[in-house]
């Protein structure tokens, strides 16, 4: 097992963990980057709509060219609508910028935080023409996604590409990404004390409930087309059919397992000597899936994995929406409306652990993937809880592209 580094989080590492390749050492000499003094942080968001009047203008910006049934579009406008047409992603994106400016004031580190989104205002083009305004040239981005594929990495940075033609700043702006950060304890502690918090609970409430036999973990993220997860990631690796988007889940998710049962038994709550196995069942479920019915997506669909638990003798359920970084609209509708909906149906009990959100140790976590990129700290040095990191710096040509959509420039990576 490589050794596990989980840099200055306190956090202790776990025993076991490990899942999928072994060859980050292997990775080639653009896996750490060269030390940049750079001028500001791009913290590039997906967006969404403010009001009633931005719904249908924002799911055209997402969806223009992709092959998306005009009935899909109706049923997400209906989620927006049913919250006044306000997702809360743009709140919680201010909230994180507010978190990432103490944070950085609290170390002393100079930094502007610039904030625009992919789908809708502030664009993207808006925090580009205030660089270009007070003077930035160089950029270190964090994008709202933790995991490789085009729609959590590649769509990003082909974006920050349109952006600066938008501004005519070719040539004259430089944007770096700080690495894929799935494995990263900033973003996986939160989940982590979820887990653990949830199960604990269920155990307080209902002392006679088996955790191994009568509760189920299951690790939500977003589903995409199996086409584009084939493809994310680094083709050298050998991911396997479904790429490196299912193999960093799958990875995680073991962490968090791992992780979490070992705190319970540490606190006296499941039996068992700590780093003795995981003893809870889990899955990796999928949630949120469009597109027409003939392309195949990502599954198990987290509505059908729910209905078939009670045949195996599951009582309550712990929804971790592992893909996400905030409790956005794919988690308020499709999780806390949908899911445990369905649980309720199925006569499972249900909850749902946080996003990272603004935790403290996910907000410290940023910081320190920015501070990494500026001092160029050695692959040894840094922070990741899988065998599968740390990810890299730089994407090589061809990361994560899109077959469907055709080859489109993109920035932060290595020129093809
Ligand atoms: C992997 C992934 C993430 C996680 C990574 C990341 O966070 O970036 C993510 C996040 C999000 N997705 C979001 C919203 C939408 N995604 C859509 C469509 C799609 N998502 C896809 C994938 C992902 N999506 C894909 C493959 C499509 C099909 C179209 C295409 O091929 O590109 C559509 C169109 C309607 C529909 O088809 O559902 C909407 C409205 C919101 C905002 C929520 C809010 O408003 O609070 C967020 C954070
Ligand atoms: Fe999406």
């Amino acid at each position: 097992m490589a050794a596990m580094n989980l840099g200055s989080t306190g956090a202790e590492a776990p025993e076991r963990i490990v899942r999928g390749a072994t060859d980050a050492a292997a990775a080639g000499p653009e896996h750490v980057s060269e030390p940049t003094d750079y001028d500001a942080i791009l913290l590039a968001g997906f967006g969404g709509p403010e009001g009633q009047d931005d719904v249908i203008p924002f799911l055209r910006n997402v969806t223009r060219g992709r092959g998306i049934p005009e009935e899909r579009l109706e049923e997400v406008a209906h989620h927006y609508r049913h919250f006044g047409g306000v997702s809360p992603i743009n709140d919680q994106n201010r909230a994180l910028k507010a978190a990432l400016e103490l944070e950085l004031a609290s170390r002393g580190i100079d930094l502007p935080v610039l904030w625009g989104n992919r789908n809708w205002d502030p664009y993207l083009r808006d925090a580009l023409t205030e660089a270009h305004e007070r003077g930035f040239t160089k950029l270190i981005a964090i994008a709202t996604s933790a995991y490789s594929s085009y729609s959590s990495c590649r769509q990003y940075r082909e974006d920050f590409a349109i952006a600066v033609d938008e501004t005519n700043l070719q040539g004259e702006i430089q944007i770096d990404k700080v690495r894929q950060f799935f494995d990263h304890p900033g973003f996986v502690t939160p989940f982590i004390d979820g887990v653990r918090e949830a199960i604990a609970e269920y155990l307080r409430e209902q002392p006679e409930l088996s955790a191994e036999t009568e509760i189920e973990v299951l690790f939500a993220t977003h589903s995409i087309p199996t086409g584009d997860a084939a493809r994310s990631g680094p083709d050298f690796r050998g991911f396997g059919d479904h790429g490196a988007y299912e193999a960093q889940h799958l990875a995680v998710a073991e962490v968090v397992m791992a992780n979490a049962i070992d705190q319970l038994r540490e606190a006296g709550v499941l039996g068992g000597a700590v780093g003795s196995g995981v003893s809870v069942p889990w899955q990796l479920v999928y949630q949120s899936r469009s597109g027409p019915p003939s392309m195949p997506w990502l599954e198990p669909d987290i509505n059908d994995a729910i209905a078939a638990l009670p045949a195996a003798g599951r009582k309550a359920i712990v929804i971790v929406p592992l893909g996400f970084v905030s409790d956005h609209m794919e988690v308020m509708w499709d999780l806390d409306n949908e899911a445990i909906e369905t649980a309720g149906e199925h006569g499972l009990a249900a909850v749902r652990v946080p996003t990272p959100g603004t935790a403290a140790a996910y907000v410290k976590g940023l910081v320190d993937l920015v501070l990494e990129r500026r001092d160029g700290t050695p692959v040894e040095e840094r922070p990741h809880m899988t065998d599968l990191g740390p990810w890299y710096d730089v994407c090589r040509p061809g990361c994560c592209e899109n077959a469907r959509l055709g080859f489109k420039p993109a920035f932060s990576g290595i020129a093809p």
